[in-house]
């Protein structure tokens, strides 16, 4: 019986694909497996028993990505799963920024008991009055499952789109309207945008992206949007430019104390990715990675491990290792299978930067004797006997 745990609540259109083979466990220490959302799990002691983690999302900075790796424990998430769901809150943000409906919608629940209620808002309305997205440039930086669905809604909408990603995949490319202008210097974006939106992933070199520096080049009364993570942006020198006016507002997904309180901050409480559709689409997907890891071996979608496939496992024996990516260990489990007389009929080995994975199909049984080899060679992580 596999086990498996959630560390954050979990949609039921995913869990209700583990079968009778699983269980739900209630910690982390008994668990094989882990679902996740957006649970800090940089301090939890992660038990030897753990296999995988999956997270139900995109974002990985809640999950100490290395550690696992160096334990033999294979990082998923869900690309794309919850991406239209953040579109949808962006375009959200960008109208809640140009038009004042908060500051209506306040001043109808603070006059509702008002019987002139019709007649004052008539007179107070234009207090409340915006401008129209039409025809405004739109920067976007970072055009992976997010930013490109913004762009391209945006292009819909008349905007004029501009947008930059220096590691733009194939895939994300041939998706992108080609009505968007391809930026190659993030600082034109600054320079010549009303609207300037963040997509990025939270890693070492985006810290910070948004800075005074990158703040000083902007338009003044540009908006700002900041879906992707708080600290890719310098929130201190965003409240600094909000006070002069430089920018006009900022639109964040991502509640803190620096930016709860300020006027002109429209903070939402990381609502992007919670829509039913969203949390289904990235529940489905987590459980169905995780179980084609624990069944088959396979890995799709890893951060911390390569891609591999093999299909399903219809073997006598199948054999997945989780290693370093160092010279001579493919050379050094296909000797240890030949001296136990074993024939591997099948295998695959995949690297992603310093950790690699082999998984071999084999003809026979696997002794504890092979298992124990396999085991103590240099710079194997892990060793899992799938079947
Ligand atoms: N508010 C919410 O509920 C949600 C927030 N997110 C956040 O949004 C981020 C992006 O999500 P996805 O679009 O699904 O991820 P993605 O991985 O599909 O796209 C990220 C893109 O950023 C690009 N990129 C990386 N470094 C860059 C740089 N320095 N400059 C410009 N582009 C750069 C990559 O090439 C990639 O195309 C996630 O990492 C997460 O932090 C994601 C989902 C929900
Ligand atoms: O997928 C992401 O990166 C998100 O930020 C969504 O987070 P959540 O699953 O709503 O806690």
């Amino acid at each position: 019986m596999l086990k498996y745990t959630c560390l954050n609540p979990i949609a039921e259109a995913g869990l209700g694909l583990f079968d009778d083979e699983y269980e739900k466990v209630d910690t982390i220490e008994e668990a094989d497996a882990v679902l996740v959302r957006s649970a800090a799990m940089h301090d939890l002691e992660l038990p030897e028993t753990l296999e995988a983690i999956a997270r139900a999302g995109a974002g990985v900075n809640n999950i100490p990505l290395e550690k696992c790796a160096d334990k033999g424990i294979v990082v998923f998430n869900t690309p794309g799963a919850n991406a239209n769901g953040v579109k949808e809150l962006v375009l959200a943000g960008m109208l809640l920024a140009s038009r004042d409906i908060i500051g209506g919608v306040n001043w109808v629940q603070t006059e509702r008991q008002n019987e002139e209620i019709a007649k004052l808002a008539e007179k107070q309305k234009k207090q409340f009055a915006g401008y129209e997205i039409q025809g405004k440039k739109l920067g976007i930086i970072g055009l992976g499952a997010i930013g490109i669905l913004v762009a391209n809604a945006a292009v819909n909408l008349g905007m004029e789109v501009y947008g930059y990603d220096p590691y733009i995949s194939v895939d994300a490319a041939w998706k992108l309207s080609r009505n968007i202008k391809h930026i190659n210097d993030v600082n034109e974006i600054y320079r010549e945008c009303d609207f300037i939106t963040i997509h990025v992933p939270l890693l070492e070199s985006t810290k910070n992206m948004i800075n005074q520096e990158a703040i000083n080049m902007m338009k003044d009364g540009v908006v700002v949007l900041n879906f992707a993570r708080d600290i890719l942006v310098d929130e201190n020198a965003m409240v600094m430019a909000l006070k002069t006016g430089k920018v006009r507002k900022y639109v964040t997904d991502f509640p803190n104390h620096t930016t709860a309180a300020e006027k002109d901050c429209i903070v939402i409480p990381h609502l992007g990715a919670s829509t039913e559709e969203s949390e289904e689409n990235c529940a489905v997907m987590a459980v169905q990675e995780l179980k084609d890891y624990l069944e088959n071996g396979n890995i799709r979608n890893s951060v911390n491990y390569p891609n591999c496939d093999m299909g399903d496992c219809i073997s006598v024996c199948r054999v997945g290792i989780n290693h370093r990516n160092t010279k001579n260990m493919i050379s050094q489990f296909t000797s240890i299978f030949g001296n136990a007389d074993m024939n591997i009929c099948n295998m695959v080995n995949k690297s992603k930067g310093d950790y690699a994975y082999s998984l071999f199909d084999l003809e026979q049984p696997l002794s504890a004797e092979v298992l124990e080899r396999l085991k103590s060679v240099d710079g194997v992580l892990r060793v899992r006997v799938i079947k």
